[in-house]
């Protein structure tokens, strides 16, 4: 089995009197690509808000566990440490790339903190330093890399906002993917795919879990895609999960069928 890469316990979020997540407990692992699903209004867009520093919990424990061993808790960092520090990288459900950047620019702006710190934060590093002339190739081959992984090197020249729908989405994971997380979060990547685009996506997914040193966690509603491509499910119905296992058994699931349904659990 691999080795847990996050831990979630007792996550619970309020708004005033509403619970969006009431004491959610999961785990997601490395090399795993782990789903969470839920009918409208469950509390997993919640989860992501409390997971990336975009919420701060009102009850729970976020382990993030490097594989060196090193542990964040991530409920105590703000935002931009989740993502420096503990390395964990988010895509939204609107698309959010700089649209009049090319694709390749778009690419090299993700590893701007990198190049930062190699020039020591001044303009004379920026001219002098050697260390930033090699940060400089390395973001330049990083960023090949995924335009490669992403099938979007013939349109590295493009400004983003010309893409295709499809392409745009692959991109953005080609960006997250920049910032070398160990744990990458994506809300809704397939919202708005065509059939043809959603298995272009899968690819990529299947992909970057086989040969990255990553796990990937999912909101998605588009259940060809959980389906197909997920280690790992969770399911969560007004705030509370009701299911957590492999896509075979949560889809079996009566509690689960129920929510979708929309039928009320007791008359099951
Ligand atoms: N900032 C907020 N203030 C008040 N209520 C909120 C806030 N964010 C979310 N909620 C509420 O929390 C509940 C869970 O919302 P959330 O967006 O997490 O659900 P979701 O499962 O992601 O839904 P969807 O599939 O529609 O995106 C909803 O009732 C929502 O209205």
């Amino acid at each position: 089995m691999n080795r847990d890469l996050l831990t979630v316990e007792h996550l619970t979020m309020r708004f005033g009197g509403l619970v969006a997540v009431d004491d959610v407990e999961f785990v997601a692992r490395d090399r795993e690509i782990t789903a969470v699903i839920g009918p409208n209004g469950a509390g997993k867009t919640t989860v992501f808000n409390c997971l990336t520093g975009f919420y701060q919990p009102t009850v729970g424990r976020l382990t993030l566990t490097h594989e060196d061993g090193q542990q964040f808790l991530l409920e105590r960092l703000e935002a931009y440490r989740i993502g420096r520090d503990a390395r964990v990288a988010r895509t939204f459900q609107n698309i959010r790339l700089f649209p009049r950047m090319t694709v390749l620019e778009n690419l090299l702006v993700a590893q701007h903190t990198n190049l930062m710190r190699a020039s020591a934060f001044s303009v004379a590093g920026l001219f002098g330093l050697p260390g930033y002339k090699k940060a400089e190739k390395k973001a330049i081959e990083k960023a090949r890399y995924y335009l490669d992984r992403t099938g979007l090197t013939p349109v590295a020249d493009w400004q983003a906002g010309n893409l295709p729908y499809g392409a745009q989405r692959r991109l953005e994971i080609a960006r997250s993917m920049c910032t070398d997380p160990v744990l990458l979060c994506l809300d809704e990547p397939a919202a708005g795919l065509n059939p043809r685009e959603s298995a272009e996506l899968n690819q990529l997914l299947l992909q970057l879990r086989n040969e990255q040193d990553i796990g990937v966690l999912l909101i998605e509603h588009d259940m060809s895609v959980v389906m197909q491509i997920s280690d790992h499910v969770i399911v969560l119905d007004y705030g509370k999960k009701i299911a957590d296992g492999t896509a075979q058994e949560v889809q079996s699931d009566p509690k689960v069928i129920a929510a979708y349904l929309g039928e009320e659990e007791e008359a099951l």
